[in-house]
């Protein structure tokens, strides 16, 4: 990959400070109008580098079905995904201070729109590098805080927990502006928009909408709600330090990944550990059952007991231990195997008490 370091964009020193804000709200909330508002006086007040995403600015007009339409939520959200796509390479060239690339298989019209998004906003430029054009970063996009503000309704968790992964995969800050505006006032204004989407849209979304839930989902914790229209000034400070924080505390994906397969690897192993423990008190009450058809004399009896009790309890320390013969090639243990295992030592043992052979 080649980089910009000798254009304007060049290579940031230490670790990019970067984050994804997602602006969540009925349809007009006044999200646009806030994240507008915002970017400006970050990049005034703080120095940082804004980003402002609007989703119906960059998904082209072209998908709309008609005046004021929206397309269908299933199109729409192929739609999100794949602007989602463009926003991670957009990530990973800011992240390793590289040009950006533009992803194979994308629809034409909507990276171009994504493009001129970026460019309009002094984060990327065009370039000619080895007569192949490329975007080359910005040094403002490069050298400072860098503050993505996607601005779309995100009503469903789900399509917010989308930008939440993006934040983890590429560790960076993660936070969300949900604009609490009552229906009557989106309504209200929505009527007075020259491109006015049906009411009964705003109504239906109203009724689905899923509002950031901290207390429920603990990757909700950065959100703050603002109570539109008195919204923008009075809640500035609080939003600044919930940015500051986001900045400062990047989502950690190693971290979380590893305590999650631990927790994963245990809750499997007890449960596998358990499927075992039952099998295996099964064979020595059916040996037992066996031995005495079998007439083993009472005080044999005894001491089978004790032995086949005490290699039970050996086969299973040895697993809790995480002895690796009992280990498949997919690291999880094979119960059948430990059976086998299990079986022939039996064996050994039954033969000493048996008159026959078992
Ligand atoms: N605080 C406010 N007070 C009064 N009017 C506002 C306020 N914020 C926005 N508006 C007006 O409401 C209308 C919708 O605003 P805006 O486009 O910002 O909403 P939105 O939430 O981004 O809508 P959509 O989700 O449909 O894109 C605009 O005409 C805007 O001028």
């Amino acid at each position: 990959m080649k980089t910009a370091d000798g254009a304007r964009g060049t290579r940031s020193e230490g670790p990019r400070k970067l984050v994804l804000c997602v602006l969540c709200g009925l349809p007009a909330a006044g999200k646009s109008t806030f994240a507008r508002a915002l970017g400006q006086r970050l990049r005034q007040e703080q120095g940082w580098a804004v980003g402002v995403v609007a989703y119906d600015d960059v998904i082209p007009e072209t998908f709309l079905d008609g005046a004021g339409a929206r397309p269908r939520p299933s199109q729409w959200k192929l739609l999100r995904q794949e602007l989602l796509k463009y926003l991670e390479y957009f990530l990973m060239a800011v992240v390793s201070g590289c040009q950006m690339s533009a992803p194979p298989n994308r629809t034409e019209a909507m990276w171009e729109d994504f493009i001129t998004c970026l460019k309009d906003q002094d984060l990327i430029f065009s370039a000619v590098f080895e007569a192949q054009s490329c975007y080359l970063l910005m040094k403002t996009a490069v050298s400072r805080p860098l503050l993505l503000i996607l601005d779309d309704n995100f009503y469903y968790q789900s399509m917010r927990y989308e930008v939440y992964q993006l934040a983890r995969k590429y560790s960076l800050g993660f936070c969300q502006l949900f604009l609490d505006c009552p229906l009557e006032t989106c309504l209200q204004r929505n009527g007075q928009r020259p491109r006015a989407l049906p009411a009964e849209t705003i109504h239906l979304m109203g009724r689905k909408i899923e509002k950031p839930n901290p207390e429920k989902n603990a990757w909700e914790h950065n959100s703050l709600t603002i109570q539109s229209p008195a919204c923008a000034s009075e809640a500035s400070l609080e939003v600044t330090d919930l940015l500051c924080i986001a900045l400062e505390n990047p989502v950690k994906y190693v971290e979380d990944n590893v305590k999650q397969k631990e927790t994963d690897r245990i809750i499997c192993s007890t449960n596998i550990l358990h499927k075992v423990d039952q099998t295996l008190r099964r064979i020595v009450s059916q040996t037992m059952k066996e031995a005495k058809d079998e007439q083993v004399l009472p005080y044999n009896l005894k001491l089978l007991a004790e032995e086949l009790n005490k290699l039970k309890t050996e086969f299973l320390e040895d697993l809790r231990q995480g002895n690796k013969k009992y280990l498949c090639f997919q690291q999880t243990i094979d119960i059948p195997d430990v059976t086998s295992f299990f079986h022939y030592e039996k064996d050994n043992i039954v033969q000493k008490y048996f008159s026959k052979q078992h």
